[in-house]
């Protein structure tokens, strides 16, 4: 197939975009700034995009990759959770093929102010559909004052099973678990899901590795500007009460999530760009 064909629809009055080229099909969301779905032709789904998810104005759309920004998770201050952006609406500023043939999208988010927040910021996020699927998401302080920055790509991958894959690449890594009162360990080893799990690996920007033998691949997740790495799993008991996943819907999904933690947030003066992105293939 030549070139690309982008094509707009809505979903219950949010827009998205098909995307096919000659390496993949894609769906970027614009309510969220998000993608949705990446498939290389002749591969399974990589991301995981909940069959329940909620498509309306305010909510956050489940799997794909949300973009939490400014904040990430809950913060002291109030406001929602991981941020607002996951929750705006985005522009669609530019699009294009390269020239190896990869669609590059460009997404914007110009002057962003929140009630919740004292900063100012512009936010783009450039998604590069090929055999790879990259996502950047660049910022500039254009505010007075300096403003901290926590966020995350927030990655939901699709697996066969989540008590069979493995993630490599952490191993040696302290985290803090989330699930429990914040208490810090020691990766021993590859990590491996079973019942919820919840982790947040700090001071790391090593490339991770999802292996799935169910699937028989390998999704390996690069990534760059970032310095933490989440692993998440709501296993069965939170998944039921989750409105929009299934019962059974968090067997098929991993997070594994290029993050900057809001312990080592970045202090963006005014006028500096700060870039986080990720780099997501897939090996057989
Ligand atoms: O339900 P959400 O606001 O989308 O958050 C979903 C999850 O995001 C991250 O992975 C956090 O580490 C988890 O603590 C949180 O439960």
């Amino acid at each position: 197939m030549e070139g690309t064909q982008i094509t707009q629809r809505l979903i219950n009055k949010i827009a998205v975009l098909d995307i096919e080229n000659a390496f993949a099909r894609a769906v970027v969301s614009l309510h969220g700034g998000q993608v949705l779905s990446f498939q290389p032709h002749g591969e399974e789904k990589v991301l995981w995009l909940s069959p329940d998810a909620v498509y309306g104005e305010g909510k956050a759309i489940r799997g794909g990759i949300p973009v939490c920004w400014p904040w990430f998770s809950k913060r002291a201050e109030g406001g929602p959770n991981h941020g607002f952006a996951r929750t705006s609406l985005w522009r669609l500023k530019e699009q294009g093929t390269l020239e190896g043939g990869e669609t590059r999208l460009l997404l914007s988010l110009p002057e962003t102010t929140h009630a919740a927040w004292d900063g100012s910021a512009s936010l783009e996020t450039e998604i590069i559909i090929g055999k790879e699927l990259k996502v950047s998401l660049t910022m500039q302080n254009i505010g007075e004052k300096t403003v901290a920055i926590s966020q995350a790509l927030h990655t939901y991958f699709n697996v066969s099973d989540v008590e069979a894959i493995s993630v490599e690449g952490l191993a040696g890594r302290r985290y803090l678990d989330e699930a429990d009162n914040q208490k810090a360990w020691v990766q021993q080893g590859d990590v491996t899901l079973k019942g919820e799990v919840d982790r947040a690996y700090l001071n790391t920007s090593d490339t991770c590795t999802i292996i799935d033998p169910g699937l028989k691949r390998r999704i390996v997740i690069r990534k760059s500007g970032s310095n933490g790495t989440i692993v998440w799993n709501p296993g069965a008991e939170l998944a039921q009460q989750m409105a929009d996943v299934p019962d059974e819907g968090y067997r098929n999904m991993a997070c594994v999530e290029t993050a900057t933690l809001p312990a080592l947030a970045v202090q963006l003066e005014p006028q500096e760009t700060h870039t986080i992105s990720t780099c997501i293939s897939v090996l057989r």
